[in-house]
Order: C-alpha cells, then structure tokens, then sequence
C-alpha cells in the first residue's frame, strides 16, 4: 500500500454518515471527525502534499465553506498563496460571479477581480465532489480570472453522481464514496 492509501484508509474510518440531512433522501459524508484530531488533520494535508508532489502551484482556491477548513493549511504546506471563492454578497470590491445547481439546490460563487494573476498555476480544493457544480463553478471563475486550474483536489466523491465528467481539469479524490 502507498503513503497516500494507507493515510485514506486510517481517514475513512473516523468519518460519519447523516441520513435525510440537511433533506430527506441524502446521505451526508461529515468530515469534520478529522479536524477535531490533529494526527488525522495533519494526514490528511500530507496526502494531499504526496499527491502534488514537486508540481509548482501558485495558488490555491478553497470553496466556501468546508473547503476553508483545509485548503489554507494545504496551501501553506506547498508554499503557495491562498484565495477563497465565497458565496454571493461575501467578498468586498469587484468580483466576478457563476450561478450553479448542486446535489441539493442552486446556488452561486464569487471570486474577487485581480486576485489571480493571469496565467498563474492554480490547484481548487474542496470537502466532497457530489454533482461537481459547484466545483465547475469555480473552474469557471478561475478561468475567468485568466489563471489556469491544473488539477481539483476533493476529500470524497460521490461517484454516482458522476460530478468528475463535467470538469474541465483532472480530479483527485482521496477518499472513495458513495458508489449508489
Ligand atoms: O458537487 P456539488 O453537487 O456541487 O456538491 C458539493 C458541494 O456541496 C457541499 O457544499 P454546500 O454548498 O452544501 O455547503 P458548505 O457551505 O457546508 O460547504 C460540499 O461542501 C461541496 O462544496
Ligand atoms: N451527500 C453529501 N454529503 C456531504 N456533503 C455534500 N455535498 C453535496 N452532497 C453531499
Ligand atoms: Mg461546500
């Protein structure tokens, strides 16, 4: 077994499943157990680092909300900066807008304007890929921005929803999911 399995084995033993949260008929991955542990947290931004490996990345982008609790930490572990996509009516000054469906909603993201320099090398991470609308959302807005997404970085995928097939990058999931 690589590094990489064995910290995603370890990982998916502490999560949690919801039944009918936040509605009735979703299975919901909580992935907070891992915050709560330092050893656990610390594995997962190392199996994210491993995965990168020596690729240069210049930024990268977290999506609010869950994928604020990880990316700043991933970020500084690479030595790159960080930039948060936040949902409408966050973030001061201009910024450029996409509209997206998700799993259970609508939904919208904002990034601010001449935060990523165009042509920069950028890596977007999030807790869970479920129907990727969000996630393309934010590929959306990077590109927008003029900065290039090399690769998605997600804890889990809910694999039946098949969210990978919409990106526009390549996805990395470290942990495997919902298969229904
Ligand atoms: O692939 P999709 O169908 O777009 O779904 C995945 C998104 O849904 C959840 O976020 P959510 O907006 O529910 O809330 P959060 O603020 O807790 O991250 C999850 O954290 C992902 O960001
Ligand atoms: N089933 C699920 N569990 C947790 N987060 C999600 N985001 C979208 N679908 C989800
Ligand atoms: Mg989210």
């Amino acid at each position: 077994m690589t590094e990489i399995e064995t910290i995603a084995q370890e990982l998916k033993s502490s999560l949690k499943q919801f039944e009918n949260f936040p509605q009735e008929g979703i299975l919901f991955e909580d992935f907070l157990p891992i915050f709560a542990k330092p050893e656990l947290f610390r594995k997962l931004v190392k199996a994210f680092q491993l995965h990168l490996g020596d690729t240069k990345i210049d930024y990268i982008v977290g999506l609010e909300s869950r994928g604020f609790l990880f990316g700043p930490a991933l970020a500084l572990a690479v030595n790159a900066g960080f930039v948060p996509v936040r949902k409408p009516g966050k973030l001061p000054g201009p910024t450029l807008r996409a509209e997206f469906q998700k799993e259970y909603g609508k939904d919208s993201f904002e990034i601010q304007e001449g935060v990523l320099p165009k042509g920069s090398k950028v890596v977007i991470v999030d807790d869970i890929l479920a129907t990727g609308g969000s996630a393309s959302a934010a590929g959306e807005l990077v590109s927008k921005a003029g900065a290039d997404v090399l690769e998605y970085l997600f804890v889990m995928e809910l694999e039946f929803l098949k969210g990978r097939d919409i990106l526009k990058s390549p996805s990395f999931t470290l942990l495997s999911g919902q298969k229904k």
